[in-house]
């Protein structure tokens, strides 16, 4: 019996461990910026295509965050935020962590191939292969402009959504490409800022590191003021009505405060919020533009 209850103990916390492989929180916000992508487009998609569609794009970000793990143990390791990570702790082995991220990515991939469509799965790769390899292997390394260009892959969800639907292009997915390309430097900066020691520590160069903090703010405002305006995009170009532009434009002054309150009035925590309001900014931007478009189109 005690011999049981230790194995279904250690059992629970090796799931818990691949779980946390996969980012699941980053993942899931990935999937609803997916899901809003496949809602907007001009056909309306069966429930089936949304969840074959949603599993597989969720499945090879899944795997993406994995094999980030694995190449990323060494810096993990060094940085309090992340030395706890299964594989910088050993909980789970190098070649685990890859044989897990790589099932989980190549049955993604096979769903969106079989279910769904070739050019969805294709340009899923391209995003794992973006992030799980183009950012963590090279660019997070070599250059502070590293998440600048490494966010166009998790900047692609809405546009793989719409593809997912519809099997092409249109200037209203990348739009919304845009939206997440331009989110992505606050929302990173921010928190780069609060956590500068452990990046100078790990030897990465991030912004606040290779050009300090009071630069790493004013880029973070910067970046914050055009965010503003490509938010407005959608609504210039008439895709979405007014219930868009007002919610979004109080989203787009709060996250200015917070910008701007990192940059002239901060306190200890203030680099912090400003991060965690930018994933709130994020996720009801997208909130928004659903709840808009059905008002509009029913
Ligand atoms: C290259 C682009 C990006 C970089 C460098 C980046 C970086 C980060 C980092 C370092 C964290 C902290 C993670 C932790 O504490 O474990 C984080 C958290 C988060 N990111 Fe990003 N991010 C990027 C893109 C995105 C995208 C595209 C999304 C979603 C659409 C996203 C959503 C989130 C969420 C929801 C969290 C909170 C996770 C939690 O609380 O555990 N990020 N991001
Ligand atoms: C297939 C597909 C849609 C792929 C999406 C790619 C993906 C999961 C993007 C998330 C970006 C992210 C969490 C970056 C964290 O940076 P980091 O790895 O430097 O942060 P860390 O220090 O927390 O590991």
């Amino acid at each position: 019996m005690a011999r049981s209850a230790l194995f279904s103990t250690r059992w629970s916390l090796g799931c818990r461990d691949y779980f946390a492989l996969t980012k699941p929180k980053v993942v899931a916000l990935i999937l609803l910026t997916a899901v809003v992508g496949m809602l907007l487009t001009p056909t309306v998609p069966n429930l089936l295509q949304v969840f074959t569609a949603t599993l597989g794009i969720g499945m090879m970000a899944g795997g993406a965050a994995a094999i980030n793990h694995v190449l990323d143990r060494r810096i993990d390791i060094k940085m309090a935020r992340t030395h706890h990570r299964p594989v910088a702790q050993g909980r789970v082995q190098s070649g685990s962590a890859l044989a897990f991220a790589f099932v989980l990515s190549g049955v993604g991939l096979t769903i969106l191939l079989l279910w769904v469509n070739a050019l969805t799965a294709w340009l899923t790769l391209a995003s794992l292969l973006g992030y799980a390899v183009v950012y963590t292997v090279w660019l997070k390394r070599a250059t502070p402009q590293n998440i600048v260009i490494g966010g166009l892959a998790g900047a692609m969800p809405p546009l793989l959504g719409w593809t997912a639907v519809t099997g092409e292009f249109h200037g209203h997915a990348l739009l919304l490409v845009m939206i997440i390309f331009a989110w992505t430097p606050p929302h990173f900066w921010a928190l780069a800022i609060h956590r500068r020691d452990d990046y100078a520590k790990a030897g990465v160069p991030m912004l606040p590191v290779t050009h300090g903090i009071e630069f790493t703010k004013t880029c973070v405002l910067l970046y914050t003021l055009l965010l503003t305006l490509v938010c407005l995009l959608p609504w210039v170009v008439g895709m979405s009505g007014l219930l868009y532009l007002v919610g979004v434009s109080l989203l787009n002054l709060r996250f200015i405060q917070w910008a701007w309150r990192l940059k002239f009035r901060p306190s200890a925590q203030t680099a912090l919020q400003c991060f965690h309001f930018s994933i709130s900014h994020l996720m009801w931007l997208f909130v928004l533009l659903l709840a808009d478009h059905w008002i509009n189109y029913g």
